[in-house]
């Protein structure tokens, strides 16, 4: 696992109206490639294309072809489960083109290191239309992860995950990717998280590519401001972990707990002092 996957000049058309007007990205392996951007641009309609569930124009290469489906694994934004399953039944579905008749011993250490790795695993015999939303999230990417895809395209796999667990997915997601040199896309809001976890980030506005990069040369106050149409200033902690901090037009343009560096001017990758 080490190619990355590319988009070039894709194109969607829903309802009659262009939703992605051409974007072209690379997705590169071992490491993880935010797509953020405001409600309605469009990150949804680009990550199923790229899954190849949507039609579209343009194309998306992996290795110099199109991805199969043994090799790219979508999770779509979070929807209610209703099967009458367990958890340990929806996580081994995961792996259902390899399932036979009767169940392997290294499909069940897979579904159970998954769980454990999520922190699922107390509910693995529960029926997983039981679960909280946050919880079924979780399931969905145990399920995900024992596919051991090549390429993971993950559409707010963190939107329903408290503080903690959001880390969490975020941790697990990063190394995933780092040890088996894979491609993980995550579509994210929070662009703190992205900034935080991402080698690379593709912001949309309005179906189009608003910056792609690295997140410490790409994104700053004027490009949130003309996407987001809010003023931001961008933060670090004591630790380094850099935090984008949305002004209310009522708040004075400072956050005193935080210091300020200039983020565009680091060379080497987020500031870590
Ligand atoms: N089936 C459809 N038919 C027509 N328009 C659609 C369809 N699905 C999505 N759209 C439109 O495409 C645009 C992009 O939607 P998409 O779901 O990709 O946005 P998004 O960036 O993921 O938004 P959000 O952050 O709200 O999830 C929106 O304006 C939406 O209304």
């Amino acid at each position: 696992m080490s190619h990355a996957l590319v988009l070039e000049n894709v194109r969607v058309s829903r309802g009659g109206a262009e939703i992605i007007k051409g974007v072209s990205a690379e997705f590169p392996a071992a490491g993880i490639t935010a797509i953020c951007g405001p409600n309605g641009a469009g990150k949804s309609t680009l990550m199923a294309a790229a899954a190849n569930l949507l039609p579209h124009d343009g194309k998306t290469t992996f290795n110099g072809r199109r991805p199969n489906a043994t090799e790219l694994s979508f999770m779509p934004q979070a929807l209610g489960l209703r099967a009458q399953l367990s958890v340990l039944e929806v996580v081994l579905l995961g792996r259902l083109d390899k399932l036979g008749w009767s169940l392997r011993p290294a499909d069940i250490d897979a579904a159970d290191a998954a769980m454990a790795a999520v922190g699922i695993t107390e509910f693995a015999a529960r029926r997983v239309d039981t679960l909280s939303g946050g919880q079924q999230q979780l399931v969905l990417l145990a399920q995900r992860l024992i596919r051991r895809p090549e390429i993971l395209l993950l559409d707010e796999p963190t939107s329903a995950l408290d503080l903690r667990r959001q880390l969490l997915v975020l941790d697990i997601l990063k190394t995933y990717a780092e040890e088996n040199g894979a491609v993980v896309a995550v579509v994210l809001h929070d662009l703190s998280l992205a900034a935080r976890y991402s080698s690379n980030l593709l912001i949309l506005h309005e179906g189009r590519s608003a910056c792609l990069g690295h997140p410490s040369h790409v994104l700053d106050e004027p490009l949130i401001r003309s996407v987001y149409g809010v003023d931001a200033e961008i933060l670090f902690t004591s630790g380094g972990t850099p935090v984008i901090a949305p002004l209310s037009p009522s708040e004075t343009p400072r956050t005193k707990s935080l210091d300020k560096f200039p983020y565009r001017q680091e060379t080497n990758g987020l500031r870590s002092t």
